[in-house]
Parts: C-alpha cells; sequence; structure tokens
C-alpha cells in the first residue's frame, strides 16, 4: 500500500465504523451530544482542503488506476464496503466481502439495493478485465434468497462478447446458499467508440517517422 493509501485508507475505515455506530449506538442524549462535538471538529478539519468536484479516476506514478472514491470499491469511500477482486486464470472474478449493520434493508438481511451496487460493480468490472470495458446497459437481478448480513462472496465471468456488448452473469451468497442472481450487458459507449475511432486515424494518417 501506497504512503497516501496509509493515510486515507484507515480514514474511511474509522468512518465505516461510525456510520454501524450511529445504527446501532444506545448511549444517552448527552452521549451522542459529546460525540457530536468531536465529529464537528473532525468535518472542520478535514473540509480545509477539498476537491472542487468528484474524485473521478487517477493514476499512480506506475500507472495503477485509482478509483478511490467509487461507491463499491473506493479505499476512499466510506460507502464503499469495499469490494477486493481476484481475477481466476479462466476470467472468473471473486470478492469476499464484509457488509455491516449499516448495509440493513428486510430486518437483519442486507438492502437489495447494495446487493445490486455489489453485482453492477462486480460485473462491470469482470467485463473490463475481460477485455471488453463498458457502461451498464441493463442489469437484471433475481434475489433468490434472502441475503444476510456479515460475510458474503460474489463473483462473476463472461457469458459471451458480441462486438462492443460483454453479457456477464454472476451472483452473491453466503458461502453455501446463492442468494441474488445477475445478468449484465455491458457496453462500449458510442462516445468512446467515436474517440477510439478518431485516435486510430490519427495514427494511420501520422508521418513515417525515421
Ligand atoms: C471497472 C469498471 C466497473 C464499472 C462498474 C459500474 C458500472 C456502472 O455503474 S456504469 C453507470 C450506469 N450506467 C450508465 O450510466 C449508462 C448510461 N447509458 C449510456 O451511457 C448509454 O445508453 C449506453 C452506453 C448504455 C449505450 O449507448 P450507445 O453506445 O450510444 O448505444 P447505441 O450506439 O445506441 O447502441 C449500441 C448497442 O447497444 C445496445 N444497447 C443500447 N442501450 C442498451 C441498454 N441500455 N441495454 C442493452 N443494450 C443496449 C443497442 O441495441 C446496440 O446494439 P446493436 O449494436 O446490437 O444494435
Amino acid at each position: 500500500m501506497d504512503a497516501e493509501a496509509a493515510v486515507v485508507g484507515p480514514l474511511a475505515e474509522d468512518l465505516r465504523v461510525l456510520n454501524e455506530l450511529s445504527v446501532v449506538s444506545e448511549v444517552d442524549a448527552d452521549a451522542v451530544g459529546r460525540a457530536r462535538e468531536h465529529l464537528e471538529a473532525a468535518r472542520a478539519i478535514l473540509a480545509e482542503k477539498t476537491l472542487d468536484g468528484p474524485y473521478g479516476v487517477r493514476f499512480t506514478a506506475d500507472g495503477r488506476q485509482r478509483s478511490w472514491g467509487n461507491a463499491a470499491v473506493g479505499l476512499r469511500n466510506p460507502i464503499a464496503p469495499p469490494l477486493e477482486f481476484v481475477k481466476d486464470d479462466d476470467g472468473t472474478v471473486r470478492a469476499d466481502y464484509f457488509l455491516r449493520r449499516g448495509y440493513e434493508g428486510p430486518p437483519g438481511l442486507t438492502h437489495g439495493g447494495i446487493s445490486a451496487l455489489i453485482l453492477d460493480q462486480v460485473l462491470g468490472y469482470t467485463a473490463t478485465v475481460n477485455g471488453c470495458p463498458g457502461m451498464t446497459g441493463t442489469l437484471t437481478l433475481r434475489y433468490r434468497n434472502p441475503t444476510p448480513l456479515g460475510a458474503l462472496h460474489a463473483e462473476a465471468r463472461v457469458d459471451r462478447i458480441e462486438g462492443i456488448k460483454a453479457f456477464v452473469v454472476g451472483h452473491i451468497s453466503d458461502g453455501e446458499t446463492v442468494c441474488v442472481e445477475a445478468e449484465g450487458v455491458f457496453i462500449l459507449p458510442r462516445w468512446a467508440r467515436e474517440r477510439m475511432a478518431a485516435e486510430a486515424s490519427a495514427v494511420t494518417e501520422a508521418p513515417a517517422q525515421d
């Protein structure tokens, strides 16, 4: 982990714990007030210097991509569980992750929209690392069984690639039972296709160098 990650990663992790405590803490009103005074002090320090817009995608000195603001995988983002992916030799992508009690939807269970967030990211990443990057065109979910909170597993594989479209399938399980199944169509957008075509044509038309 680089030096910046070692600083901001633990901040996001602290905020994940605070998110859960906001839901489950049973301290009295006086204690909540005292906690808020500390949070206000922290807020003031962090707000001293901020970006003007979203975090976006940045790159490390050695060219690796940093999506640290991403709501599913972002190292800096306390909303992200976060997910960390492992890609198998056959292209399958897997992630073991942990959902705290702040991700609750139905009592005691994971919110269905959170499962959608996770599957969108897992399937989209699978399309990208299998050579067909794109934005989610359609994501279809089947909630087969209730999804618990806590330790969960997601995985996905490319079903087929048709030109600019990747058809990806995947699921979330609690380690034993499949809870949510997903199918996604990921499409390289027209603007990206046009930019790539323009760049290819510029290379073709460039005069030969000695
Ligand atoms: C590592 C990264 C992981 C990322 C994971 C997270 C992914 C996300 O959350 S992305 C955010 C959510 N998605 C979006 O915001 C996308 C918004 N939509 C768009 O940008 C566009 O509508 C987009 C890109 C889907 C398609 O636009 P465009 O490229 O102009 O489509 P167009 O040229 O009309 O059609 C191309 C093909 O796709 C098909 N298509 C178009 N839209 C869709 C759709 N929504 N669903 C399925 N197929 C579609 C068309 O039928 C056409 O197929 P064919 O070539 O066989 O005729």
